[in-house]
């Protein structure tokens, strides 16, 4: 392995996951191949944070193996670790204290040396990642003068300038307005890198996934081809939603039209313990 490779797989096998010592997902097997890109979805709180966090080593497998290319991730060092994956996190912020290029810079740490200052490559590099996410031109802005939106694309910037084989994101298009969902897409799909992503909009996962895993019930119930995945009767039993996928009517690619939920939303009513 070394930082020059494009993509690398990512597989794991039979892991369990857990927070705070509690069991949240277990037996989950995923084989995500180099270069390819994987949605995880599920509805909230099944448990997609954190199997995203289990495979990329911020938190221990209960049980299982995970294995980046040839490697056991529990075995890669910190710092081949961080040339392998990069990371952003579902409501991660750049630190206000940083301008947007001192913040996107933080992705090259993992190719310093302990006391190399940043050279020429580097600052073509975080150029070009800003340039990626429609920052072109801000690096001397501080990150305390950013929208929602723009604090966001630094943060993508950082993980592209970080150019690792596997990227890991979750829920990368919070915050994001109905063009920059579109277009982070395009950046995605044209990266070399293997993806892998929790999502929400299960539409954009039709067209811009190879493959997605449904994570609900403690594990993962489905994983295949979006298409053959999203059906109408697995969106009914596990988003509880009416829906069904449709070709556009000029581009024949798959779209998803969400109808109703198939049922109301539960009632949370006042007790002693909870008022
Ligand atoms: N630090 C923690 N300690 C204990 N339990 C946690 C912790 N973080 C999350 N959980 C619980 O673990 C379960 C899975 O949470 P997780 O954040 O992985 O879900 P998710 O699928 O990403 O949800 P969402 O779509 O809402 O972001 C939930 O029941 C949640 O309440």
């Amino acid at each position: 392995m070394g930082a020059v490779e494009r993509s690398m797989s990512l597989r794991a096998n039979a892991v369990g996951c857990r927070r705070s010592g509690r069991p949240i997902l277990r037996e989950v097997d995923l084989d995500v191949p180099a270069g390819t890109r994987l949605a995880i979805v599920g509805p909230n709180g099944a448990g997609k944070t954190t199997l995203l966090r289990t495979l990329c080593g911020l938190e221990q497998p209960a049980e299982g193996r995970i294995r980046l290319g040839d490697d056991d991730l529990d075995r890669l060092p910190a710092r081949r670790r961080a040339l392998s994956i990069a990371v952003v996190g579902q409501d991660e912020h750049p630190s206000a204290e940083l301008t947007v290029a001192e913040a996107v810079g933080l992705g090259r740490t993992p190719y310093r040396s302990a006391w190399a200052i940043r050279n020429s490559d580097d600052h073509a590099i975080v150029r070009s990642a800003l340039e990626q996410v429609g920052l072109g031109g801000w690096e001397h802005r501080s990150c305390t003068q950013l929208s929602g939106g723009e604090r966001h694309r630094v943060v993508l910037a950082r993980a592209i300038a970080q150019q690792t084989p596997i990227l890991v994101l979750d829920e990368p298009t919070n915050h994001l307005d109905a063009a920059w969902r579109l277009r982070l897409m395009q950046v995605l799909d044209d990266l070399e890198a293997t993806v892998i992503a929790a999502m929400h909009d299960l539409d954009l996962v039709l067209r811009h996934f190879d493959s997605v895993a449904v994570i609900s019930d403690g594990g993962v119930t489905a994983h295949g081809p979006p298409v053959e995945v999203l059906t109408p009767p697995l969106l009914a039993s596990v988003f509880d939603v009416s829906g069904t996928v449709v070709p556009h009517p000029e581009t024949g690619l798959p779209h998803l039209l969400l109808d109703s939920p198939t049922s109301p939303a539960p009632q949370v009513y006042a007790t002693k313990e909870n008022r």
